[in-house]
């Protein structure tokens, strides 16, 4: 039986996936920031000292905290050939062109006696600098002022996005871009390889697929209901084939995929980053959420061989919400009805929170607006220092990936 079990956004949490920052946030330079997808360069000790708090308010709550690079160690100490397997895909990955630099890499790899180091290594990105004897060969290396043989991957604490637990299995993302794309590698060896994650897991998307879609847009809404941001990152096409992967070719519990169409842009990333659920019957959403959106719902169809119905719904978020989870809803809104208090705590992820179990969540603290109203609803909140995780745009939900809800 699958250990991974989310059926659920908001049940008891039981075990909590995260990254503790490492390395790759040292790699970050104003230089390549856009494009690695950061606004500004985290300060790596004092971001660790948040994410250690973050990771100690689950604890104290009861709740089993796992780490990526953990699991990654586990799964490739399974068998010396799948560590050798996943260096040299994470080599064809990194875009290394030259053969003598694959192999020069790939012993540097080998080398690093501990496992985890060496995974940690992936993460962080190999320096020119760091290889000893690095001699230019191609005509990049001598051309382009560009410092690393292997680019890092700062956005790995947002383990929300390279994959999604949905009840007792795995969306494995195809990442939208290029910087996020090679992180979806880990969870690719933890579900084929982890001694005890990859047991009975049912994959419902895979890497290879062409269409992208990542976690920070799928909200598991109940055992029968998901809902799926179509966003800047998550493409219809992806929700199409998820969907009907879980209906036909899995045959899971779900019976409707909600699919929110979101603006594309960086404010609005994934659907999560302005809708997220805190309670059975409380949702915290961007003010601009209702003006901007449009719903679909997305079930089997009646009549074909794995068809899909896709429904535009007419009624307002409230509505539907009460609609598929069978009680009145209330929306609270990030920021309250201040507008520049919504858009600036909704920048710095004030909707975006993970429920501990029904009512609780942890916040960014700086949200203190959105936390005020939370807490005047009787919403019990945890509240994380955020001066430095908030500089990748990504808050409390975005960091942690559950692997199992009661
Ligand atoms: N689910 C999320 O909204 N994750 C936040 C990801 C932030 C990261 N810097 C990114 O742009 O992908």
């Amino acid at each position: 039986m699958s250990l991974l079990n989310v059926q659920s956004e908001i049940t008891e949490l039981k075990k909590v996936l995260l990254h503790r920052p490492g390395g790759e946030l040292e790699n970050l330079t104003p230089k390549w920031l856009k494009s690695l997808l950061f606004d500004d360069i985290p300060w790596l000790d004092k971001a660790r000292e948040e994410h250690d708090a973050f990771a100690q308010i689950f604890r104290d709550a009861g709740v089993e905290v796992l780490y990526l690079a953990d699991l990654v160690q586990e799964s490739l100490d399974q068998d010396p050939k799948i560590k050798e397997q996943f260096i040299e895909q994470f080599i064809k990955e990194a875009n290394i062109t030259s053969e003598t630099m694959k192999k020069v890499i790939f012993k540097y790899l080998m080398d690093i006696e501990s496992t985890k180091d060496m995974v940690e290594t992936t993460m962080s990105g190999i320096r020119k600098v760091d290889v000893p004897n690095f001699v230019k060969r191609t005509l990049s290396d001598y051309i382009r002022d560009y410092p690393f043989i292997t680019d890092p991957m700062p956005n790995l604490y947002f383990t929300r996005d390279p994959f999604s637990v949905i009840g007792q299995g795995v969306s494995l993302s195809k990442m939208y871009s290029i910087t996020r794309s090679r992180e979806t590698l880990y969870g690719e060896y933890i579900f084929k390889y982890h001694p005890l994650y990859s047991k009975d897991i049912e994959l419902y998307y895979d890497r290879t697929q062409n269409a992208t879609i990542e976690g920070g847009d799928i909200l598991v809404l109940s055992d029968t209901v998901l809902a799926v941001g179509v966003s800047q990152r998550t493409h219809p096409a992806a929700i199409e084939r998820l969907a009907k992967n879980i209906f036909y070719q899995y045959k899971t519990n779900f019976k409707t995929v909600l699919a929110f169409d979101i603006p594309k842009k960086r404010a609005f990333m994934h659907l999560d980053t302005v809708f997220t659920q805190v309670d059975f019957d409380k949702f915290l959403v961007h003010n601009d959420l209702e003006k901007t959106m449009k719903a679909y719902a997305v079930t089997k169809a009646t009549q074909g061989d794995h068809k899909l119905k896709v429904v535009p719904i007419e009624d307002k978020l409230d509505k539907i919400l009460s609609k598929y989870l069978n009680k009145k809803i209330t929306l609270i809104p990030c920021g309250g009805d201040d507008q520049v208090a919504g858009d600036r705590e909704q920048w710095n992820d004030g909707a975006n929170t993970i429920v501990i179990r029904p009512g609780e969540v942890i916040v960014y603290e700086r949200n203190h607006i959105t936390n005020d109203i939370l807490e005047s609803l009787g919403v019990k909140v945890h509240k994380m220092p955020s001066s430095e995780l908030s500089r990748g745009r990504g808050g409390p939900r975005c960091m942690s990936m559950p692997f199992n809800r009661e």
